[in-house]
């Protein structure tokens, strides 16, 4: 694509040589730099990427855009500033992909908790309606069935103008992705054309990047206030941010509630492991999901399916069908009548709320056994906090091992108990191995009891020491419970995992 149309979707204050070149790639990492690219050079969080500006041109870059003009040029290469390149490289990403977001119904999801969740189910719903489709989100990235590692719950502005770009090629009308806070503050999502935003909650998350909680709301908030006017904005009216997000947005405001009169509405007729009875909008309906902040999520999936023309029906038998996201307050029952239930929960308040939602339905009639971990080489303070939580909600908690990484994994289990009086402890043992923590639990539990196995949700590793060796908290509860293997459930479409 020549480097003038490129142009065209950013105003640049200079532009220093000529703008006929062929440009082969855009990037914002010289190390990726090659013949004929232009390099983006961004102020990060770490480094000034105007350093390795020189870099990219030895690698071939035929030109580069900027905020700070070199002062040495180098021939033949074509230098464009900009006041940010930060707001200038989406729009060029966007352009150099065709565009993509265009061509497609592209829905973002945002909020604390709950993307992962909702992105896929309305990419799994959109399937089962006969669309090809895409997904863009923490655990993986999809286009139309094909898997894609994700690093980042939001990709950097080239690789997911790329995926977008990958998605219209391979025929997909519609793609949801996650918007997390950090990629809208720093513009990964600039120049792309949304259908709609749904927003979940807001509680304190991230402080260590946003500084403060205005901060990270106000990053929430600028997608609404950047989505156009054709667009829908879907917002949770339980949440005490939700009209505040949508108070500035040119979109048309739909609200969702469990509590209060919205626009589209659901309250829960009964909930039991196997999943929930609702009625959604004057319709019941049996859904294969637990707790009620599932409720949330379910009702933002079907306003988002509704907003984008989508029969009340057809929606709701689909919405029958789908099952929980891997690793998400993911029910698995053992033949001796107990239930396991695989969390991602890895924080002291994902701790207390998945929890909550268990004692939710449990209402009393069984015992809760706890079985998680904490992180090696991350945030210390958890650690005596998620211990001190686990207990709060359990009968009994078996402190075990999670993604040790080069720490001692008795260490971080010592710091996990340290949070703990000799009261609390009477409740606690600790075994460091989590296959056999995992199996003492199955051991303790009784007929109408559950297990949480909280920690590592989707992760199919432990990692030890720099090496990721194959561990999956579902795997060793269906082998203990001799029941089907993970290969099988793949056959019957578990295109979630
Ligand atoms: C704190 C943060 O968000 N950092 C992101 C940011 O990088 P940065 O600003 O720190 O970059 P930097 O290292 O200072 O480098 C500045 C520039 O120099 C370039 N560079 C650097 C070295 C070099 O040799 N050559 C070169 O050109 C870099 O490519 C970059 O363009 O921009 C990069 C490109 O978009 C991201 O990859 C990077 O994500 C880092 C790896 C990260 O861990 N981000 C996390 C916190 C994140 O974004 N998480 C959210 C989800 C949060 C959640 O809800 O859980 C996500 O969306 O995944
Ligand atoms: N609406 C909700 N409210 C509160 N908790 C939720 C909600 N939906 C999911 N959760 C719980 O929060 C955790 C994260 O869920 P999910 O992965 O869907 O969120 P996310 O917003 O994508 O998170 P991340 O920031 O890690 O990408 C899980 O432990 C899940 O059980
Ligand atoms: N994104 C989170 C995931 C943690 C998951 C848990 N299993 C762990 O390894 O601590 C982190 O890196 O802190
Ligand atoms: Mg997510």
């Amino acid at each position: 694509m020549k480097l003038q149309e490129l142009l065209k979707g950013i105003k640049p204050t200079s532009v220093i040589g000529g703008v006929d070149a062929d440009i082969t790639g855009v990037d914002i990492d010289s190390r990726q730099v090659k013949d004929g690219h232009l390099f983006v050079a961004m102020k990060g969080t770490q480094v000034d990427g105007h350093r390795f500006i020189p870099k990219a041109i030895e690698q071939g870059a035929s030109a580069v855009l900027c905020e700070d003009l070199p002062e040495e040029k180098a021939e033949g290469v074509t230098y464009i500033q900009v006041p940010s390149t930060e707001d200038a490289v989406g729009h060029v990403a966007t352009l150099f992909y065709g565009d993509p977001s265009k061509k497609l119904k592209l829905v973002g999801v945002t909020g604390t908790n709950g993307k992962t969740t909702i992105a896929t189910l309305l990419y799994n719903m959109f399937r089962k309606m006969g669309y090809k489709c895409g997904l863009l989100s923490t655990v993986v990235n999809y286009i139309d069935g094909e898997a894609i590692p994700a690093d980042h719950t939001t990709p950097d502005p080239i690789e997911l103008n790329m995926l977008l770009g990958k998605m219209v090629e391979a025929g997909c009308e519609y793609a949801f992705m996650e918007c997390s806070s950090h990629a809208i503050a720093q513009k990964r999502i600039g120049g792309l054309k949304f259908t709609g935003g749904i927003f979940t909650n807001l509680t304190r998350d991230h402080l260590d990047y946003h500084k403060t909680f205005e901060n990270y709301r106000n990053a929430k908030k600028a997608f609404f206030d950047g989505l156009p006017k054709s667009a829908f904005a879907i917002t949770n009216a339980d949440d005490k941010n939700g009209m505040i997000m949508v108070q500035n947005t040119k979109a048309t405001v739909k609200t969702y509630s469990i509590r209060q009169m919205a626009d589209f509405r659901a309250r829960i007729i009964e909930m039991h492991f196997a999943g929930m009875y609702l009625d959604i909008d004057g319709h019941e309906v049996g859904v294969q999901f637990i707790g009620k902040f599932n409720v949330s999520n379910l009702l933002a999936v079907y306003a988002a399916a509704r907003m984008l023309g989508k029969d009340p029906e057809e929606i709701l038998v689909i919405l029958s069908t789908l099952h929980s996201v891997s690793g998400r307050l993911e029910p698995i029952q053992s033949p001796k009548g107990f239930t396991a239930i695989v969390d991602y929960a890895h924080t002291p308040d994902a701790l207390q709320n998945v929890l909550a939602a268990i004692h939710e339905v449990l209402n009393g009639k069984g015992h809760v056994i706890t079985v998680c971990g904490a992180g090696g080489n991350r945030d210390h303070g958890k650690r005596p906090l998620m211990a001190q939580e686990a207990v709060k909600q359990s009968d009994k908690v078996i402190i075990t091992s999670d993604n040790p990484r080069f720490e001692d994994p008795q260490a971080i289990i010592d710091d996990m108990l340290a949070g703990l009086n000799a009261q609390q402890m009477q409740k606690v043992i600790s075994i460091v191995d989590r296959k056999e923590a995992i199996k003492t639990a199955c051991m303790m539990a009784q007929k109408g009891d559950v297990i949480l196995v909280a920690g590592k949700g989707h992760e199919n590793y432990q990692e030890i020491k720099g090496v990721k060796h194959h561990f999956d908290d579902h795997e060793v509860l269906r082998e203990i419970f001799g029941i089907n293997t993970p290969s099988q459930d793949a056959a019957a479409g578990a295109c979630d995992k």
